[in-house]
């Protein structure tokens, strides 16, 4: 084997943990070697994040613009211009072309390797490229598995033949259908149906429980709620029985009840797998890893009973977003060059080299209409968890700064405070225009601000940042 084959760390999977992950090993002084057998920059650049945002955010501009006195009337269309929001996603695609993200990645001095990556056996991995030639390499110090997650396509009958679309259709299509179908009551569903139907489409969401079940109840009724005014039709409970495209290319779906439904296309939008089915972890004699399974991991990222293994991102379904990811990915580059250089570890919690912030302060925002933005534990998973705690609710209309910022604002936020060491353990706020607030959250939950102290910390006048005074004021101030 040359020296050109021997790496300290190899990453495979180039999406943004996995690009994030060599970043911190080279600039930890390693050798790193990138794999990638699609386009790098991963699902987030290309068919996830940065797309369905840019779907959405042309619908919720003119609906900020609507909402205040004087602009609305200056507005002369009823609806997005189509072409030009979708040609606007195409550019924050970067037209599915890699050939920037390539860029960062030499002038990160990442050497990247373009192909399919599999384990095969400790601290080695094979390469096969395009055209079947393989490469086999070597890592002196650790290989990390950022491999990233795709669609789960749940076993209902019909519906591998009919051909739905996924995550990846819905947010690269370069057409609007007249109508779309969307299994599912998530993020991908909500948030999709939230843009179809600001683009001209009949849109149907059937979800077999409530929409964004994992989250506050106000929040899933709220957006099910402007869904229904925006004429998207939002079935709850129903389950999704029989799918079938026939022979002029409609889709129609059988629902629990017996309730039939047509659409031009259908999405499924219930879920990831991992893509860990052909990294090779069978190849390393370990009964604990299953392919095709989440990873496990310790707070450092380390594959659990080895050690030299890592894994990050939707790999180890820990918590699948992309800044969740990328913050997994900095403590596993650093734990790594650290275990490299002989330095010590810091594993304790909120140390340098683990993802504490995993178990107890993930944020997210789905951009939906109303948005939904939400850190740490709903007031059910907190009690669920034992914790004492005391819930506090503010409607958003009632505060100044929201109210002069949009006419007849409405929403909610809520506070869940643990009531025996007096700290915030979660936060949810659903409004329009609201998720720049969730940042304070993340901070307060983070730091564990008592609330004592918050108190202290006073929003500007008249901003939305005054809900946190409203919210303190429910709770009642320490004495
Ligand atoms: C529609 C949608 C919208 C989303 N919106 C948001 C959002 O707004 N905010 C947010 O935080 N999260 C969002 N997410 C989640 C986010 O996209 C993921 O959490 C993130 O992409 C995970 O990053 P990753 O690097 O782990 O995986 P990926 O982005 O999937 O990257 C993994 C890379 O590994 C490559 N790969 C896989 N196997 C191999 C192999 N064997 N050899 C070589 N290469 C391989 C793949 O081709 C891919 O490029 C969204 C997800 C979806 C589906
Ligand atoms: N704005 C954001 O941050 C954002 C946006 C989109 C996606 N994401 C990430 O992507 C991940 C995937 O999103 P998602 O919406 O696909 O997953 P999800 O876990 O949010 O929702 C899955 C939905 O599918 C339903 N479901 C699961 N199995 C089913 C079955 N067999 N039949 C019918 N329904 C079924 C669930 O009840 C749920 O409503 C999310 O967990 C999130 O982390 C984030």
């Amino acid at each position: 084997m040359s020296s050109d084959d021997q790496y300290d760390v190899i990453v495979i999977g180039a999406g943004a943990v996995g690009e994030n992950l060599a970043d911190r090993t080279v600039q930890g002084g390693l050798r790193t070697l990138l794999i990638e057998h699609e386009l790098v920059g991963g699902e987030c650049s290309y068919w996830a994040c940065m797309p369905s945002k840019a779907l959405l955010r042309s619908a919720a501009a003119l609906n900020a613009a609507r909402a205040v006195g004087g602009a609305a009337e200056a507005i002369s269309g009823d609806r997005v211009d189509v072409a030009a929001v979708l040609a606007r996603r195409d550019s924050f695609a970067a037209h599915w072309d890699d050939s920037g993200q390539v860029r960062w990645v030499e002038q990160a001095g990442i050497d990247l390797a373009r192909g399919h990556a599999r384990l095969d056996g400790a601290r080695t991995v094979v390469i096969t490229d395009a055209e079947g030639a393989t490469r086999r390499v070597t890592a002196r110090h650790a290989v990390a598995v950022c491999t990233g997650s795709g669609a789960s396509i749940p076993p209902i009958e019909g519906l591998v033949e009919a051909e739905p679309w996924t995550s990846r259709e819905v947010t690269s299509a370069k057409e609007v259908p007249g109508s779309l179908a969307i299994i599912g009551g998530g993020v991908v569903a909500v948030e999709m149906a939230t843009a179809y139907t600001a683009l001209g489409c009949s849109v149907t969401v059937i979800a077999r429980g409530r929409l964004l079940a994992a989250l506050e109840d106000f929040a899933g009724d709220a957006v099910a709620q402007r869904l229904q005014e925006s004429g998207a039709r939002v079935l709850t409970h129903t389950g999704t029985t029989r799918v079938e495209r026939d022979a002029t290319g409609r889709v129609r779906m059988s629902l629990a009840g017996c309730d039939t439904i047509e659409a031009d296309e259908v999405v499924v939008a219930t879920g990831r797998t991992p893509r860990t089915a052909d990294v090779g972890v069978d190849t390393l004699g370990l009964d604990h890893l299953t392919p095709g399974d989440a990873l496990p991991v310790d707070d450092t990222m380390l594959v659990t009973g080895t050690d030299w293994l890592y894994a990050a991102g939707d790999a180890t379904m820990r918590a699948p977003l992309t800044h969740q990811g990328k913050y997994q990915a900095r403590a596993a580059g650093d734990a790594i060059s650290a275990r490299a250089a002989g330095r010590p570890i810091d594993d304790a919690p909120w140390g340098t080299h683990v993802a504490t912030a995993d178990h107890r302060a993930v944020p997210q925002v789905c951009f939906s209409s109303p948005e939904v933005a939400s850190v740490g534990l709903t007031a059910d998973q907190a009690a669920e968890a034992g914790i004492p705690t005391r819930v506090v609710d503010y409607a958003l209309g009632r505060v100044a700064g929201v109210s002069v910022h949009r006419d007849g604002a409405e929403g909610q936020a809520r506070l869940v405070v643990d009531a025996e060491r007096d700290v915030i353990v979660g936060f949810t706020v659903v409004g329009d225009e609201v998720a720049e607030l969730l940042h304070a959250a993340t901070v307060t939950i983070v730091g564990e601000v008592p609330i004592a102290r918050l108190w202290h910390a006073v929003p500007a006048y008249p901003t939305a940042s005054e809900v946190w005074l409203r919210l303190l004021e429910a709770l009642g101030r320490p004495s």
